[in-house]
């Protein structure tokens, strides 16, 4: 029992993990027990799923070459009847060699066959040419054909789906695959060609002697435990630990990122980095030995197996031919048989081994297509309306998924989980990642609860506002009051859990994903800084639109960005990545003004900004805030987020939440006098300014 528990791969937890990560990175699996991959690795789900396997490896060769799959095919079929008239033609041979009057006689009678097995063995290589060549051709294009599936349909995605843990182990485990799918072109290959010259070898010991085929089976079977055995090891190892190995990747990442490098230096964080990594590494270091240490295990005990059965293969054989069971030319040709159909059968074992492991991996890959197909962002829908008047929330409500390991669920520090057997685990509510992934869980959903606790308060609670279009309408409140949510929502990146967002009468939940996207421009609190060139930083708003220069310089100047763009060492044409040889970096406020650009050349009727001059100097915040103003005088709405309220003044309407809330809303003059939330803030805001600092005392 203890030794059966140290060989799960339950996780030590470090203390760097606890540290940096608050416990264990690695998987409880559950994923792939839902999927049943795991009850595919016994030795009868192996073979029953060959044909599947081959199938599966025959398509995607299809897909991504189907003239050099047809002679990879033809190619390995050849070889594998070549090695079998081989065979007949040595037993051929043989028996002409061993029996006649004289050798001259013995010679002439066996030159035919040994002429068949010379020319076999020319169109042998010939065939192995062939399918070296179009095995080399199909593996690269096959890799490229699955990844580039795995990126387009990661790209599209809901956001809910890329924030979700289990999707992104998902996405973690998936992207091997398309390696794994190369990988499987030659093995699949090799795996064809190991069956036919195995039926060979097996029918001419059939022939000879019905003992010996049993005989040959018990060979070669402790060579396909021990393998299985370690496959199945180094799979639930992979899962387990995919987690560990990422935050040890992201580790390293931080000691070489740009970003991080100031404050690696300035607060000294290098060596504390450095040490987690060190432990973490061990960590893994630890599991890799311990794998190390089963498969040599297994190996011995496998090889004392085979040396077993091979002393007793040889013995009958003797027997055989003392017994007068069995002629001297017979026995040859058994020996020969023997041993190419055990090096056969190993070579089968093993490869159908690395087929199906690598099978496994592609079964990954493909578990994520299925589960991003179905988390896509759907396609079609009701149009919206051309030119709506206003867009309504209704009630909405929304939480975040969130996750359902709380903290207070890791195991104990007193009680390490490696110490607790795998099925001994305490039982938990069925985990969000386990649902269909259409389910979205809600706080009402007893899954989404964590165990004792109260459910986490909706980034959304039940708010009702108007957003009228060709306006500036601000959306103000407290940190986490809930205002990007909203403005997320707006733009379709999530869905309500209860209420509608209506645009003139239309469900944005009903409309078209894509339409509802066209209208939207948005200038996000963390817009993406691609490591591109300027030119492409703005032109990235609308990429399927042609780039025109026209279209730059006029989103550049409606951004206040000229000047940015005219101190960059060359122009437009600057790369904007310092990592890279001739690359530029920008200050915060730079980049906030090409991110203005970059929504301007969006040119969608819906503006949103969040914390747009947060970056920004006391003058260019005017500027840029006259800017936005201009754009909506153009008949284009904006949503403006901002802590600065003088900024609000020229808005339309104002909305403030609280808590997720809607408390106000009104004019920012209205809200001023009615002396509520925003009247508050403001004062606050203004006292800054209007207080006198005290002058410091002498000490
Ligand atoms: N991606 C996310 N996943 C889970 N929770 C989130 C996520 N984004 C925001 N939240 C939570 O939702 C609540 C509202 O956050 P939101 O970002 O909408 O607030 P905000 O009003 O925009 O705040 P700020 O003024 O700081 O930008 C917060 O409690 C926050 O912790």
């Amino acid at each position: 029992m203890v030794g059966k528990r140290r060989e799960t791969a339950e996780p030590v937890v470090s203390a760097s993990e606890r540290l940096l990560f608050g416990g264990p990175l690695r998987y409880d699996m559950g994923w792939n027990q839902h999927a049943d991959a795991f009850l595919a690795l016994s030795f009868r789900a192996m073979t029953t799923q060959l044909p599947g396997m081959l199938a599966s490896s025959l398509r995607l060769a299809r897909q991504a070459d189907a003239r050099a799959a047809r002679v990879l095919l033809a190619a390995e079929v050849g070889r594998g009847v070549a090695q079998a008239v081989s065979l007949l033609a040595v037993n051929t041979a043989l028996g002409k060699l061993l029996t006649g009057p004289d050798i001259a006689q013995r010679l002439r009678a066996a030159a035919p066959a040994l002429t068949a097995l010379a020319v076999v063995m020319l169109v042998a290589a010939l065939l192995r040419a062939a399918s070296t060549y179009a095995t080399g051709r199909l593996e690269p294009k096959v890799e490229r054909v699955a990844t580039e599936l795995y990126l387009e349909r990661s790209a599209n995605v809901e956001l809910a789906a890329i924030e979700d843990h289990a999707f992104h182990k998902l996405l973690d485990t998936a992207q091997y695959g398309a390696r794994s799918a190369r990988h499987m072109i030659g093995y699949g290959a090799r795996v064809i060609n190991a069956m036919i010259s195995l039926v060979a070898a097996a029918s001419v010991l059939t022939v000879l002697h019905p003992a010996l085929l049993p005989l040959l089976v018990t060979m070669t079977l402790p060579s396909a435990w021990s393998a299985l055995t370690n496959a199945r090891r180094r799979y639930e190892s992979f899962h387990t630990w995919v987690q560990h190995a990422r935050a040890g990747q992201l580790i390293s990442g931080l000691l070489t990122e740009p970003s991080a490098a100031p404050e690696i230096r300035v607060h000294g964080v290098g060596p504390f980095l450095l040490r987690h990594f060190r432990s973490m590494s061990e960590t893994a270091e630890a599991e890799q030995a311990r794998l190390a240490r089963l498969a040599a295990r297994t190996g011995l005990i496998a090889a004392a197996w085979t040396g077993v059965a091979t002393l007793a293969t040889y013995a009958t054989l003797g027997a055989l031919l003392l017994a007068g069971a069995m002629a001297l030319s017979v026995a040859g040709t058994a020996v020969i048989a023997i041993r190419t159909g055990a090096a056969n059968l190993d070579t089968l074992v093993l490869e159908i081994n690395q087929l199906h492991e690598e099978a496994l991996f592609v079964g990954d890959l493909q578990r994520m297509y299925t589960a991003a197909a179905e988390r896509a962002i759907p396609v079609g829908g009701e149009p919206l309306p051309e030119h709506p008047k206003e867009i309504r929330f209704e009630n909405v409500t929304f939480s975040y998924p969130h996750d359902e390991h709380p903290a207070d669920e890791l195991p104990p520090r007193e009680q390490p989980a490696h110490e607790q057997p795998a099925h001994e685990k305490p039982p938990r509510e069925q985990p969000a990642h386990e649902q269909p992934a259409h389910e979205k869980p809600t706080p009402d959903h007893p899954s989404d609860r964590p165990p004792g606790g109260t459910p986490p308060r909706p980034a959304l609670d039940n708010v009702t506002l108007t957003l009228p279009l060709g306006r500036i309408i601000a959306l103000v409140g407290e940190n986490g009051s809930g205002k990007t949510t909203l403005v997320k929502l707006l733009a379709g990146l999530y869905t309500p859990d209860r209420g509608r967002i209506l645009w003139d009468g239309v469900d944005a939940a009903r409309a078209d994903r894509r339409l509802l996207a066209e209208r939207i421009a948005m200038v996000a609190q963390d817009f993406k800084r691609w490591p591109f060139t300027a030119r492409v930083n703005v032109a990235v708003g609308r990429s399927a639109a042609p780039m025109t220069e026209e279209r730059l310089a006029a989103s550049i100047a409606e951004a206040g960005a000229e000047e940015v763009v005219a101190d960059l060492p060359r122009g437009l044409d600057t790369l904007l990545a310092r990592n890279f040889s001739g690359g530029h970096e920008l200050s915060g406020g730079q980049w906030q003004r090409l991110g203005i650009a970059r929504a301007a050349y969006r040119r969608g009727s819906i503006l949103i900004v969040d914390e747009p001059t947060a970056a920004l100097d006391a003058r260019a915040e005017l500027e840029v805030f006259e800017k936005i103003r201009a754009l909506a005088g153009g008949g284009q709405t904006v949503v403006l987020i901002t802590h600065r309220l003088a900024s609000v003044r020229h808005a339309d309407l104002v909305h403030v939440l609280e808590h997720g809330k809607l408390v106000e809303s009104g004019t920012p003059d209205e809200l001023l006098a009615r002396g509520g939330v925003y009247a508050d803030l403001y004062t606050l805001q203004a006292q800054q300014f209007t207080t006198r600092v005290p002058a410091p005392r002498p000490a």
